[in-house]
């Protein structure tokens, strides 16, 4: 079943010159994307290709130029679709997890949050919140301390956790496993694998990492320019059309065994 899909997606952002003329910057041009349920999808490319606007438009925080990105069929930038819904489908875990974490928050209110607004009836949220820290690698002591008191990668974590709380259908992580170090990667990979396993999750990786992705990823699209110009099944090189998605690959050794 095709969960989200992307057709002929542009975006262009008006540009201020001098004189007050104005340009368009082409962040996104027509792309077309689909993923089914339970599939995992990387979109790689260079600094600048669009890939961050597309998560910002699946998450509707841009508008489109044109094109139209449907879930499950309907049209997610139609009014219809109430943010709770889209919420409750959708979840985008940022790289700059720190802007996203209440600093006097504790971990226990941040992960309580979402388990109560999706689900209200939940009378153990404590345990549930036990056990979202317990899944991303942080034990039970980490519920007391405030956000501000997390290393880097503890508060990516916790990101995770607060998406995984809401149990989505889609998470869109932005950048957002390159930047932890080694061990914790591996982890996260294995989290993320598993409750994929269980629960039929689907993933949207955005990143430069290609060695996470050949882990973790089914399928691989390659933007360059604002454009897909590659999308692949599988980790065979010989089938690199593009010139830049060979250069991409080769510097990144991503064939390495
Ligand atoms: N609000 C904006 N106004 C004007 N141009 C923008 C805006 N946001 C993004 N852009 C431009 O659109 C293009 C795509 O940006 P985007 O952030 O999607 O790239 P990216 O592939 O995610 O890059 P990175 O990997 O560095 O995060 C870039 O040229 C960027 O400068």
């Amino acid at each position: 079943m095709t969960l989200i899909e992307l057709k002929q997606v542009t975006k262009e952002y008006p540009l201020k010159l001098r004189r007050g003329k104005t340009k368009k910057k082409v962040a996104v041009h027509n792309v077309s994307l689909a993923i089914s349920k339970g599939e995992s999808v990387a979109l790689v490319g260079e600094s600048g290709s669009g890939k961050s606007t597309i998560a910002k438009l699946i998450m509707r925080t841009e508008k489109l130029t044109s094109g139209l990105i449907l879930w499950k069929g309907q049209n997610i930038h139609s009014k219809k679709v109430s943010d709770y819904s889209f919420f409750k489908n959708i979840q985008l875990v940022l790289q700059d997890s720190s802007s996203s974490l209440h600093p006097n928050m504790k971990v226990k209110e941040i992960l309580a949050e979402p388990i109560r607004n999706f689900f209200p009836d939940e009378k153990n949220w404590q345990e549930q919140c036990m056990k979202l820290l317990h899944l991303v690698g942080l034990d039970a002591s980490f519920l007391e301390h405030y956000s501000n008191q997390l290393s880097g990668g503890q508060k990516q974590r916790l990101c995770i956790a607060k998406a995984l709380a809401v149990k989505p259908e889609l998470i869109i992580f932005d950048e957002s496993i390159a930047s932890l170090d080694g061990e914790s990667k591996k982890g996260i990979i294995e989290v993320l694998k598993m409750v994929q396993r269980q629960d039929g999750l689907t993933y949207l990786f955005i990143t430069h990492d290609l060695e996470f992705t050949k882990e973790l990823c089914d399928f691989v699209a390659v933007m360059y320019q604002g454009e897909i110009v590659e999308y692949l099944a599988n980790w065979e090189d010989e089938q690199l059309t593009h010139p830049y998605t060979r250069i991409l690959f080769s510097t990144m050794n991503a064939f390495i065994p």
